[in-house]
Protein backbone atom coordinates (compact mmCIF):
# COMPACT_ATOMS: atom_id res chain seq x y z
CA UNK A 1 0.00 0.00 0.00
CA UNK A 2 1.26 3.68 -0.91
CA UNK A 3 1.50 6.15 2.12
CA UNK A 4 -0.69 8.67 2.55
CA UNK A 5 2.00 10.43 4.97
CA UNK A 6 5.49 9.89 5.68
CA UNK A 7 7.67 11.53 8.55
CA UNK A 8 10.98 11.48 8.37
CA UNK A 9 13.73 12.18 10.99
CA UNK A 10 11.08 15.25 12.02
CA UNK A 11 12.05 16.64 15.11
CA UNK A 12 10.56 19.36 17.19
CA UNK A 13 11.41 22.17 19.59
CA UNK A 14 9.43 24.95 20.95
CA UNK A 15 10.94 28.44 22.36
CA UNK A 16 13.61 30.25 21.40
CA UNK A 17 15.38 31.64 24.49
CA UNK A 18 14.55 28.68 26.22
CA UNK A 19 14.33 26.14 23.70
CA UNK A 20 11.49 22.60 24.77
CA UNK A 21 11.73 19.71 22.87
CA UNK A 22 8.84 18.34 22.64
CA UNK A 23 9.42 15.15 19.64
CA UNK A 24 12.28 13.36 18.68
CA UNK A 25 13.26 11.98 15.64
CA UNK A 26 10.06 10.60 14.73
CA UNK A 27 9.55 8.18 11.72
CA UNK A 28 6.50 7.09 10.96
CA UNK A 29 4.43 6.03 7.65
CA UNK A 30 0.73 6.01 7.37
CA UNK A 31 -0.37 3.84 4.60
CA UNK A 32 -3.64 4.85 2.47
CA UNK A 33 -6.67 3.47 3.63
CA UNK A 34 -5.64 2.55 7.16
CA UNK A 35 -6.52 3.15 11.03
CA UNK A 36 -4.58 4.51 13.03
CA UNK A 37 -4.57 5.66 16.88
CA UNK A 38 -2.48 7.51 18.78
CA UNK A 39 -2.30 6.79 22.41
CA UNK A 40 -0.31 8.24 24.99
CA UNK A 41 0.03 10.64 28.67
CA UNK A 42 -1.04 14.31 28.72
CA UNK A 43 1.80 16.45 26.98
CA UNK A 44 3.74 13.64 25.44
CA UNK A 45 3.16 15.24 22.03
CA UNK A 46 0.13 14.08 20.66
CA UNK A 47 -1.34 16.68 19.25
CA UNK A 48 2.03 18.12 18.25
CA UNK A 49 2.46 15.27 16.26
CA UNK A 50 -0.58 15.25 14.58
CA UNK A 51 -0.60 19.07 13.71
CA UNK A 52 3.00 18.38 11.92
CA UNK A 53 1.11 15.56 9.71
CA UNK A 54 -1.44 17.84 9.01
CA UNK A 55 1.11 20.93 8.05
CA UNK A 56 -0.48 23.13 10.65
CA UNK A 57 2.58 23.27 12.17
CA UNK A 58 6.00 22.55 10.65
CA UNK A 59 9.19 20.59 12.45
CA UNK A 60 11.70 22.13 13.41
CA UNK A 61 13.61 19.51 11.34
CA UNK A 62 12.79 16.66 9.17
CA UNK A 63 10.57 15.93 6.35
CA UNK A 64 6.80 15.73 6.03
CA UNK A 65 5.87 14.18 2.75
CA UNK A 66 1.99 14.32 2.18
CA UNK A 67 0.39 12.05 -0.57
CA UNK A 68 3.47 11.84 -2.49
CA UNK A 69 4.42 15.66 -2.00
CA UNK A 70 7.43 16.66 -0.10
CA UNK A 71 6.08 19.73 2.04
CA UNK A 72 9.59 21.06 3.57
CA UNK A 73 10.09 23.88 1.00
CA UNK A 74 6.83 24.18 -0.32
CA UNK A 75 5.46 27.88 -0.25
CA UNK A 76 2.39 28.41 2.24
CA UNK A 77 -0.15 29.14 -0.49
CA UNK A 78 0.59 25.69 -2.01
CA UNK A 79 0.56 24.21 1.26
CA UNK A 80 -2.38 25.63 1.97
CA UNK A 81 -3.98 23.83 -1.12
CA UNK A 82 -2.46 20.37 -0.63
CA UNK A 83 -4.01 20.23 2.97
CA UNK A 84 -7.42 21.55 1.82
CA UNK A 85 -7.30 18.90 -1.08
CA UNK A 86 -5.96 15.64 0.89
CA UNK A 87 -6.90 15.97 4.51
CA UNK A 88 -9.95 16.52 6.38
CA UNK A 89 -9.53 17.89 10.35
CA UNK A 90 -11.93 16.43 13.47
CA UNK A 91 -10.66 18.48 16.35
CA UNK A 92 -12.51 17.78 20.14
CA UNK A 93 -14.63 20.77 19.73
CA UNK A 94 -16.15 20.82 16.75
CA UNK A 95 -15.70 24.54 15.22
CA UNK A 96 -18.73 25.04 13.66
CA UNK A 97 -20.05 28.40 12.52
CA UNK A 98 -23.10 29.17 14.43
CA UNK A 99 -24.32 31.47 11.90
CA UNK A 100 -24.36 29.02 9.51
CA UNK A 101 -27.15 26.28 8.61
CA UNK A 102 -25.64 22.42 8.70
CA UNK A 103 -25.63 22.13 5.28
CA UNK A 104 -23.12 25.27 4.54
CA UNK A 105 -21.13 23.94 7.71
CA UNK A 106 -20.64 21.43 5.35
CA UNK A 107 -20.03 23.05 2.26
CA UNK A 108 -17.14 25.67 4.30
CA UNK A 109 -14.11 23.68 3.23
CA UNK A 110 -15.62 23.08 -0.53
CA UNK A 111 -15.44 27.06 -0.93
CA UNK A 112 -11.56 27.68 -1.10
CA UNK A 113 -11.21 24.61 -3.76
CA UNK A 114 -13.03 25.01 -7.92
CA UNK A 115 -14.82 22.47 -7.93
CA UNK A 116 -18.31 22.10 -9.73
CA UNK A 117 -21.06 23.57 -7.07
CA UNK A 118 -23.56 21.17 -7.92
CA UNK A 119 -21.14 18.13 -7.51
CA UNK A 120 -20.01 19.54 -4.17
CA UNK A 121 -23.56 20.16 -2.98
CA UNK A 122 -24.87 16.20 -4.33
CA UNK A 123 -21.50 14.95 -2.79
CA UNK A 124 -22.59 17.30 0.86
CA UNK A 125 -26.40 15.69 0.80
CA UNK A 126 -25.20 11.81 0.08
CA UNK A 127 -22.57 12.23 3.38
CA UNK A 128 -24.97 14.13 5.31
CA UNK A 129 -27.26 11.29 4.93
CA UNK A 130 -24.74 8.69 5.38
CA UNK A 131 -24.29 10.30 8.66
CA UNK A 132 -28.30 10.27 9.61
CA UNK A 133 -28.61 14.26 9.14
CA UNK A 134 -30.28 14.69 6.16
CA UNK A 135 -33.00 16.10 7.74
CA UNK A 136 -31.62 18.33 9.81
CA UNK A 137 -29.62 20.01 6.93
CA UNK A 138 -31.71 23.53 7.30
CA UNK A 139 -31.19 23.47 10.47
CA UNK A 140 -28.54 25.62 13.08
CA UNK A 141 -25.59 23.83 14.46
CA UNK A 142 -26.82 25.02 17.69
CA UNK A 143 -30.07 23.33 17.43
CA UNK A 144 -28.31 19.45 16.98
CA UNK A 145 -26.96 17.56 20.27
CA UNK A 146 -23.26 17.53 20.60
CA UNK A 147 -23.35 13.99 19.26
CA UNK A 148 -25.03 15.23 15.84
CA UNK A 149 -22.45 18.16 15.97
CA UNK A 150 -19.76 16.08 15.58
CA UNK A 151 -21.33 14.14 12.73
CA UNK A 152 -21.75 17.40 10.78
CA UNK A 153 -17.75 18.11 11.64
CA UNK A 154 -17.35 14.79 10.13
CA UNK A 155 -19.20 15.76 6.93
CA UNK A 156 -17.40 18.75 6.76
CA UNK A 157 -14.00 16.93 6.89
CA UNK A 158 -15.22 14.55 3.81
CA UNK A 159 -16.59 17.42 1.28
CA UNK A 160 -13.06 17.92 -0.36
CA UNK A 161 -12.67 14.27 -0.79
CA UNK A 162 -9.47 13.93 1.44
CA UNK A 163 -7.53 10.91 1.59
CA UNK A 164 -6.54 11.50 4.95
CA UNK A 165 -8.90 12.27 8.23
CA UNK A 166 -6.61 13.82 10.91
CA UNK A 167 -8.73 13.64 14.25
CA UNK A 168 -8.05 14.81 17.53
CA UNK A 169 -9.59 13.66 20.94
CA UNK A 170 -12.91 13.67 18.43
CA UNK A 171 -15.25 11.48 21.04
CA UNK A 172 -13.50 13.62 24.03
CA UNK A 173 -16.65 16.24 24.76
CA UNK A 174 -19.21 13.00 23.85
CA UNK A 175 -21.41 10.20 26.10
CA UNK A 176 -20.20 6.78 25.51
CA UNK A 177 -23.01 6.32 23.12
CA UNK A 178 -22.36 9.32 20.81
CA UNK A 179 -18.75 7.64 21.02
CA UNK A 180 -19.63 4.10 19.30
CA UNK A 181 -21.45 5.93 17.12
CA UNK A 182 -18.54 8.15 15.89
CA UNK A 183 -15.97 5.11 15.74
CA UNK A 184 -18.35 3.23 13.74
CA UNK A 185 -19.10 5.94 11.20
CA UNK A 186 -15.19 6.44 11.50
CA UNK A 187 -14.85 3.01 10.38
CA UNK A 188 -17.64 3.11 7.56
CA UNK A 189 -15.48 6.16 5.96
CA UNK A 190 -12.91 4.44 5.93
CA UNK A 191 -14.22 1.23 4.29
CA UNK A 192 -16.86 3.00 1.67
CA UNK A 193 -13.97 5.77 0.63
CA UNK A 194 -10.78 4.14 1.58
CA UNK A 195 -10.10 7.29 3.78
CA UNK A 196 -6.92 7.61 6.31
CA UNK A 197 -7.60 7.99 9.72
CA UNK A 198 -5.31 9.30 12.43
CA UNK A 199 -7.13 9.44 15.62
CA UNK A 200 -5.27 10.89 19.01
CA UNK A 201 -7.50 8.99 21.46
CA UNK A 202 -7.78 8.38 25.32
CA UNK A 203 -10.62 6.07 24.86
CA UNK A 204 -10.78 2.65 25.16
CA UNK A 205 -11.83 2.79 21.66
CA UNK A 206 -8.51 1.97 20.25
CA UNK A 207 -9.14 1.43 16.43
CA UNK A 208 -6.45 -0.07 13.69
CA UNK A 209 -2.77 0.44 14.56
CA UNK A 210 -2.17 1.93 17.84
CA UNK A 211 1.38 4.33 17.89
CA UNK A 212 2.44 4.87 21.46
CA UNK A 213 4.03 8.15 22.42
CA UNK A 214 5.56 8.68 25.03
CA UNK A 215 7.86 11.83 25.96
CA UNK A 216 8.04 12.91 22.54
CA UNK A 217 9.21 9.25 20.89
CA UNK A 218 7.39 6.56 19.44
CA UNK A 219 7.66 3.66 22.05
CA UNK A 220 5.54 1.33 19.66
CA UNK A 221 3.97 0.56 16.95
CA UNK A 222 1.49 -2.25 17.19
CA UNK A 223 0.69 -3.77 13.54
CA UNK A 224 -2.55 -3.12 12.11
CA UNK A 225 -5.87 -4.77 13.58
CA UNK A 226 -7.19 -5.67 10.21
N1 LIG B 1 2.96 26.25 20.89
C1 LIG B 1 3.62 25.70 21.91
N2 LIG B 1 4.64 26.35 22.50
C2 LIG B 1 5.33 25.79 23.52
N3 LIG B 1 5.07 24.56 24.03
C3 LIG B 1 4.05 23.87 23.48
C4 LIG B 1 3.27 24.40 22.40
N4 LIG B 1 2.33 23.47 22.07
C5 LIG B 1 2.52 22.44 22.90
N5 LIG B 1 3.54 22.68 23.75
C6 LIG B 1 4.03 21.76 24.81
O1 LIG B 1 4.37 20.53 24.17
C7 LIG B 1 4.08 19.43 25.04
C8 LIG B 1 3.25 18.42 24.27
O2 LIG B 1 1.95 18.99 24.00
P1 LIG B 1 0.85 18.23 23.16
O3 LIG B 1 -0.37 19.09 23.16
O4 LIG B 1 1.42 17.83 21.85
O5 LIG B 1 0.64 16.94 24.08
P2 LIG B 1 -0.55 15.88 24.07
O6 LIG B 1 0.10 14.54 24.19
O7 LIG B 1 -1.45 16.10 22.91
O8 LIG B 1 -1.29 16.23 25.43
P3 LIG B 1 -2.85 16.11 25.82
O9 LIG B 1 -3.16 14.64 25.84
O10 LIG B 1 -2.89 16.70 27.20
O11 LIG B 1 -3.64 16.88 24.82
C9 LIG B 1 3.40 20.01 26.26
O12 LIG B 1 4.35 20.10 27.28
C10 LIG B 1 2.97 21.39 25.81
O13 LIG B 1 2.96 22.29 26.89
Amino acid sequence: MPNVIELKDVNKIYGTRVKSQILYDINLEIEENSINSVVGASGSGKTTLLNIMGTLDRPTSGEVIIDGSNTKNMAQHKLAKLRNQAIGFIFQFHFLLQEFNVFDNVLMPSKIQRNSRTEVKERANRLLDMLGLYKYRQYNVLDLSGGQQQRVAIARSLINNPKIILADEPTGNLDLHSSEDVYNIFKQVNKEYGVAFVIVTHDKHLAGRVIKIQDGEILLVSPSAR
